[in-house]
């Protein structure tokens, strides 16, 4: 219904050297997008969040809106129906997902030779259940993996996770129940695991053999996770019925979940909802605790959708509001090289 809306807004929730670390953001200036704007333009911005990975902070970044509004198009960039393929050719078009990839691998070469490693797992959450999306063949049958047992896979290059994301999304796309050609009814969350290894000091002051018995090796795992959230929909307006509403209704109550989840980090309660949902389980490392959160609304500016334009900027609020105390940050360990 509301497909290609190339008037549509994106609205990043916080300014490039501010970004609303979980734990410590108030009332952070916004950043509005019109939709002329380049992915180059927006990702620009996005970088910058991606060297808090390599500080020891968990990042997580989320386009969010209603159906059409161009989440897809901001986190992969141009899909069709017949083609999902990422595709480097397309390069201006990419989304932040392959650019932040290729981002995060950048850093790391910076790094010392073999001191991080990269894995990658793509799901989706669909009526409330996770789909392992690395899991399945290219028929989409799974592979006799519990669906909460997610396949983590290690990629050495963007062009590998490419193959990766692509492999995912085609299965999405021809998941059964995906009645939408042009909708995504389900999140899809890829995660990007760093691992990053050091020796500590005090191997250094051994010969190589005691080296290899005392060796102390300390592993730090950070975590990015980048999702296209399904869109938000009034079922009024979207006159959605049978299998349709059924979906609707569990993406509602999914990003219900996501918004009550966000609204306790911001009271600070005692208790934090995580479980009250598949898709705020499967996120709370990145948008609790030790993490950043960076939320990209996707608004369309058409007047018929000013109650969905105003559920999605109340979303946004609500993400700004969030703020816990002082961000701690995980203890990175040395590396060799910097002794
Ligand atoms: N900034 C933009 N520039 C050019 N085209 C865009 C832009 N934003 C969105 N579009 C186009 O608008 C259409 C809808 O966008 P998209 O598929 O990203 O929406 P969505 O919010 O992910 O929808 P859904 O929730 O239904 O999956 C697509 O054809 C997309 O390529």
């Amino acid at each position: 219904a509301a497909a290609s809306q190339p008037d549509s807004l994106r609205q990043k929730q916080a300014a490039p050297s501010h970004y609303p670390s979980v734990n410590h953001s108030i009332f952070l200036p916004l950043r509005v997008y019109s939709a002329a704007e380049s992915q180059d333009t927006v990702f620009a911005d996005v970088a910058p969040l991606l060297t808090s990975l390599l500080d020891g902070y968990n990042v997580c970044i989320m386009a969010y809106g209603q159906t059409g509004s161009g989440k897809t198009y901001t986190m992969l960039g141009p899909q069709s129906e017949d083609d999902v393929t990422l595709s480097t050719e397309d390069e201006p078009e990419l989304g932040i997902i392959p650019r932040a990839t290729e981002e995060v691998f950048r850093l790391i070469s910076e790094k010392p030779p073999g001191s991080h490693w990269i894995e990658v797992s793509v799901v989706e959450v669909y009526n409330n259940e996770i789909f392992d999306l690395l899991a399945k063949d290219s028929c989409g049958r799974v592979f006799g993996v519990k669906r909460d047992v997610v396949t983590t896979k290690e990629v050495h290059s963007t062009i590998k996770f490419l193959q990766l994301v692509d492999k995912g999304l085609q299965l999405r796309v021809q998941h059964p129940t995906l009645v939408h050609a042009h909708s995504s009814r389900s999140h899809l969350v890829v995660t990007l695991t760093i691992t990053t290894k050091a020796v500590s000091a005090d191997s250094f002051a051994s010969s190589p053999a005691q080296f290899e018995s005392t060796e102390k090796l300390k592993h730090i795992k950070t975590k990015l996770q980048l999702v296209d959230l399904a869109g938000s929909e009034c079922v009024g307006m979207s006159g959605v019925t049978g299998v349709a509403l059924r979906e609707t209704s569990f993406i509602n109550r999914s990003l219900s979940a996501l918004s009550d989840v966000l609204g306790a980090i911001a009271e600070q309660r005692s208790h934090i909802p995580y479980r009250n949902s598949k898709l705020t389980h499967l996120l709370q490392d990145s948008i609790g605790g030790n993490a950043k959160l960076l939320v990209m609304l996707c608004i369309s500016p058409c007047q018929k959708y000013l109650a969905e334009s105003l559920q999605s900027l109340g979303f946004g609020t609500r993400a700004r509001q969030v703020q816990r105390g002082q961000v701690k940050k995980r203890n990175l360990p040395v590396s060799s090289k910097s002794k």
